[in-house]
């Protein structure tokens, strides 16, 4: 199994910009990227970052990095097997801040041609392609299309229930399920960037403690 991460170096998680200015989206972006690469690590999985950017790591971390400037699409499917002799390859989204090593191998031990986890609102947050005609097709529900691309080249397609998995960091009210879950360095950079839960009205969200400078900054920078 090869596996694959993509990651929007430039300008990510532009969803969370009513919480977040566009340098702490990045440093947060590169915080879920790492606890992703950590748990693949454990696997033993050869990985490679498909980053839309040159990325500063540390060269002792075990992932490769190249860069791809295409759309997400185009370059997942530069890189999913030709032949039924090729390695499988997995994708996985560098925004699962809640993921496992343990998720993970559930998910590249299913058997199947394709194998889905999917996110909340019909994403595609982690796949494996084993089937060499299958292609993806992100974004618009793209958990709905894969199934679709799937019956159409007669690949079997099992979809995996994973809470760890299933959980991707697109939106505000996502930065709960990361105070609450995440055990790395994701909720370690919310924290230090002023976040925490907030419980006061009967519902658990989030709020922000933060000083007025950086307050300003955030709304300049929107
Ligand atoms: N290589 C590559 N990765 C991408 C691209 N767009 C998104 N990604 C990555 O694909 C995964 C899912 O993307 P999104 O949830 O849309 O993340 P995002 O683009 O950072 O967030 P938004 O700006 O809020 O849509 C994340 O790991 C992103 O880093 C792209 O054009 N190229
Ligand atoms: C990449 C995209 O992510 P979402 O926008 O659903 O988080 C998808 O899973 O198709």
């Amino acid at each position: 199994m090869h596996v694959v991460v993509p990651f929007a170096a430039e300008t990510p998680k532009t969803r969370l910009a009513p919480v977040l200015a566009p340098e702490e989206r990045s440093v947060f972006a590169r915080a879920m990227l790492e606890d992703v690469l950590t748990a693949i690590e454990a696997t033993g999985h050869e990985t490679t970052v498909v980053s839309t950017a040159p990325l500063e790591r540390d060269a002792a971390r075990s992932a490769t990095v190249v860069v791809d400037d295409r759309p997400l699409t185009a370059a997942v499917n530069a890189r999913l097997p030709t032949s039924r002799e090729d390695e499988p390859v997995a994708v996985v989204m560098a925004d699962l801040a809640l993921t496992t090593t343990e998720a993970l191998e559930r998910l590249f031990a299913t058997g199947g041609d394709v194998v889905i986890a999917p996110g909340r609102g019909a994403g595609t947050n982690a796949l494996v392609v084993r089937h060499p005609e299958f292609r993806v097709d992100y974004h618009g529900g793209s958990y709905l299309d894969h199934r679709e691309i799937a019956a159409e080249i007669g690949a079997d397609l099992e979809t995996i229930d994973s809470f760890r998995l299933g959980t991707d960091v697109d939106e505000p009210a996502d930065l709960v399920e990361v105070l609450v879950h995440g055990t790395d360095r994701a909720p370690a950079c919310l924290r230090d960037l002023g976040f925490e839960l907030d419980t006061s009205d009967g519902r658990v969200g989030v709020v922000r403690v933060e000083d007025a400078v950086s307050s300003e900054r955030r709304s300049e920078s929107k």
